[in-house]
């Protein structure tokens, strides 16, 4: 596999589901570097097309399937990253560490261990940015600790335990450690000291503590001679672009669709409530309950489009899947929450095309599963990351080959927890 040279990208990323693909490829833009975002595996003319990037982001949807198929599309990704040139890789997880006891975090950072032939990695969370800090190994989102969070109600991965060594050291098969935030403000030498003597000790992996993007830079120099590093964006935001880049514009320019817009959230996160919440009070909204959904999903997703259609204007219209989380526990009680789950994305995902097909052109999707559902309805094989709305979610344009034919069209994937309550009526402000 031949990329002309000039074209090789340096950082080879592999994200877990399609908003944190976003979310990392966003912020290694901001930092300056040149980004490719992939919905499947990057080729070289896809690389061409985004005028031999620096960094590829591919865009998973693994993040709760079973280890062992999560590793398998971890390693595919990897190899064909591998093949296009990159010399050093990224496994993306989330900020909020979002997996469970069976979890694939620790699955596939051990098979990305073995094939990139790194002696040890980090786990690395944080996004401060976003209230995502780590101290002595324990996450907090916000003021609280993750399990005291709105993550403890995620439908797929509640997360019940703050505690990322243990978290993860159930998962993977290396010993854990752990970089106290004490030391990595020590200075470089007591950094390099501390690591060598867990990894001595047989530590894999080693979680890092972070409180600010100022944590980032020691991490980064501790690290520079390691194949392999994982966790959330926010250390792509130190992360220095090459030389050649370095005083130049923000790569972050795209095309603005033509069309109105509309908004499908299918995450029940805190944040996204709350922005569907603020959202109802001012834009044309309609509600795919879960039970029709399973009960006549044609029908359904048929009748809210119809709605959508006439109320398509200056505003951008909102269909969503809950109004709050009585609605959604009641709703897994009663059906099983993968098979709702599955029913919900689904649905989005068809009344995703249908509304780019209707005519919209900017799409905002709020919740990684449903974006990965969305995208793959919708055949995207790759975005072009542009401006931010928020931390951790850019616009992005796309190839849309709808019934009309190729067209450009605006979409943003944003991550359940991420922006303020008027994310959904301001996002088209950022483009
Ligand atoms: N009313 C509902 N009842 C049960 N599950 C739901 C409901 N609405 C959405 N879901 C499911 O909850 C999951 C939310 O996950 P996701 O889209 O990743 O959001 P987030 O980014 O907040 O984690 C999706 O699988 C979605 O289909
Ligand atoms: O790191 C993060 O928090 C995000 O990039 C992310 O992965 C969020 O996932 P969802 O909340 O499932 O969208």
């Amino acid at each position: 596999m031949t990329v002309p040279a000039g074209e090789v990208p340096q950082w080879g990323c592999i994200a877990d589901d399609f908003t944190g693909a976003c979310d990392l490829a966003g912020n290694l833009v901001r930092a300056g570097h040149r980004t490719a975002l992939t919905v499947g595996l990057p080729t070289p003319a896809a690389l061409s097309e985004a005028g031999g990037p620096d960094a590829v982001v591919v865009a998973l949807k693994t993040r709760t399937a079973p280890p062992a198929q999560a590793v398998d599309a971890a390693l595919a990704a990897y190899r064909r990253l591998a093949e296009l040139g990159c010399s050093r890789f990224w496994f993306k997880y989330c900020s909020t560490f979002d997996s469970t006891p069976a979890g694939n975090i620790g699955p596939v950072t051990d098979a990305l261990l073995d094939a990139t032939g790194a002696p040890w990695t980090i786990a690395c969370p944080a996004f401060p940015d976003n209230g995502r800090t780590v101290y002595q190994g324990h996450l907090f989102v916000g003021d609280r600790l993750l399990s005291e969070s709105g993550m403890r109600h995620h439908p797929l991965t509640p997360m019940t335990d703050p505690d990322l060594v243990r978290v993860l050291g159930a998962q993977t098969r290396h010993p854990v450690g752990l970089l106290p935030h004490t030391v990595l403000r020590s200075g470089d030498a007591a950094v390099r000291d501390r690591l060598h003597v867990l990894t001595a000790a047989g530590a894999g992996i080693v979680v890092t503590d972070v409180l600010g993007n100022d944590d980032f830079p020691p991490l980064l120099r501790a690290t520079a001679g390691l194949p392999l590093l994982t966790g959330g964006s926010g250390l792509a935001l130190a992360l220095p672009p090459p030389a050649h880049r370095r005083g130049g514009p923000p790569a972050d320019r795209i095309e603005v669709a033509d069309g109105p817009g509309a908004v499908l959230a299918g995450s029940v996160s805190d944040a996204t409530l709350g922005q569907t919440a603020q959202a109802r009070r001012t834009l044309p909204h309609r509600k795919l309950a879960a039970a029709d959904l399973l009960a006549d999903p044609d029908r359904t997703v048929a009748d809210a489009l119809a709605w959508a259609r006439s109320h398509l204007g200056p505003r951008p219209v909102l269909l969503h899947s809950a109004d709050d989380r009585d609605e959604v526990r009641h709703a897994q009680r009663r059906f099983g929450a993968a098979e709702v789950a599955a029913a919900v994305e689904r649905g989005l995902a068809a009344c995703a095309r249908g509304l780019l097909d209707a005519g919209v052109g900017r799409l905002v999707v709020a919740g990684g599963e449903t974006s990965g559902a969305v995208l793959t309805a919708l055949g995207v094989d790759g975005l072009r990351i542009g401006p931010a709305i928020a931390p951790g979610v850019p616009w992005t344009a796309a190839t849309y080959r709808g019934r009309t034919g190729p067209r450009t069209v605006n979409l943003a994937l944003k991550s359940g927890n991420f922006g303020a309550e008027d994310l959904f009526t301001t996002a088209e402000n950022a483009l």
